[in-house]
């Protein structure tokens, strides 16, 4: 599988993809795994910046948010200059922050919107300030497609974790019906198994995305990673269960290409370059 074909590189204009997002210097997820992840899928990535992470892959020790006036300012000054084709939103912070972007969504950006509903590092550190769940909850019925984890599927609905690819199921439905989500894909990293089974849900029809689980510590930037990729292959499928497929095909070619990367002490990062395709 390989992204898109341009018979011309130089000439073509790219998809030119957002990611609303925080910053994580240690590469591994935030606004850098989003760009990463754009360039990999011959996207052009934009970036606005939500909050500065001091992080490594062992984990966070502090966050600096940015103003929310601020964020819709890099927004603005952005898309009154370049045309979107779509957005990835990631770590939002607090509750004004996704206020602001849920406003932004309402009438700027001109492009769909994948909603990755950050909570929780992949080291437990807190990404969004526990008031904030009711405002991101609003944010829902507005972007095009969401995608969140076990854990953060649970608190959108106010119900327990997921067990099973079954309930896992019932979530996703749950997800459109009660919060109007548009499209979901429940991604089901943090069970176990010998597959890691995503569960897509559009109102119509639930499809399992189903990947050889990796043996591997190093899943530090999968869901940044994940929801970069369906924003970056949207615009070069024919519909979002196709951008979600090959994402995940993407995703389990970075895991793969992380092994024995040996990146810090801690959960390492999952690394990304256009080779990654066919390594699923
Ligand atoms: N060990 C693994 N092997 C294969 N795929 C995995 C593995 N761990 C996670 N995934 C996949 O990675 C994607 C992200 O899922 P996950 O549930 O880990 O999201 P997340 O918790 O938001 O990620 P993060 O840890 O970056 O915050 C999903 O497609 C999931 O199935
Ligand atoms: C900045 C940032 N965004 C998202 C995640 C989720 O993994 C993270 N660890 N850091």
């Amino acid at each position: 599988m390989t992204p898109t074909d341009t018979t011309d590189g130089a000439a073509t204009r790219p998809p030119v993809v957002l990611s609303i997002a925080g910053s994580d210097p240690s590469g591994g997820a935030g606004i850098q795994a989003d760009l990463k992840t754009f360039s990999a899928l011959g996207a052009y990535g934009c970036a606005a910046i939500t909050a500065l992470t001091a992080q490594s892959t062992r984990g966070v020790t502090g966050v600096h948010v940015v103003p929310p006036e601020f964020v819709t300012a890099q927004v603005r000054t952005l898309v009154d200059d370049v045309a979107l084709d779509s957005v990835k939103i990631g770590m939002l912070a607090d509750a004004a922050i996704v206020e602001a972007v849920g406003e932004l969504l309402g009438d700027r950006l001109g492009a769909p919107a994948v909603l990755d509903p950050v909570m929780v590092a992949t080291s437990g550190d807190r990404l969004l300030d526990e008031d904030a769940v009711a405002a991101m909850r609003e944010l829902v019925p507005r972007a095009a497609v969401i995608t969140p984890n076990l854990h953060e599927a649970a608190v959108l609905l106010g119900t327990e974790v997921a067990a099973d690819v079954a309930a896992m199921e019932r979530q996703a439905c749950q997800l459109v019906e009660r919060l109007g989500a548009r499209r979901v894909l429940l991604k089901g990293g943090h069970a176990t198994g010998e597959d890691a089974v995503d569960v897509w849900f559009d109102g119509d029809r639930v499809e399992l995305l189903r990947a050889p689980r990796v043996d591997t510590r190093n899943t530090h930037g999968t869901g940044c990673t994940l929801s970069s990729a369906v924003a970056a292959l949207f615009p070069q499928r024919a519909s979002w269960l196709e951008a979600a497929r090959d994402a995940k095909d993407y995703l389990t070619g970075a895991l793969r290409a992380a092994d024995g990367l040996g990146i810090g002490a801690g959960n390492g990062p999952v690394h990304h370059f256009h080779d990654v395709w066919g390594r699923a």
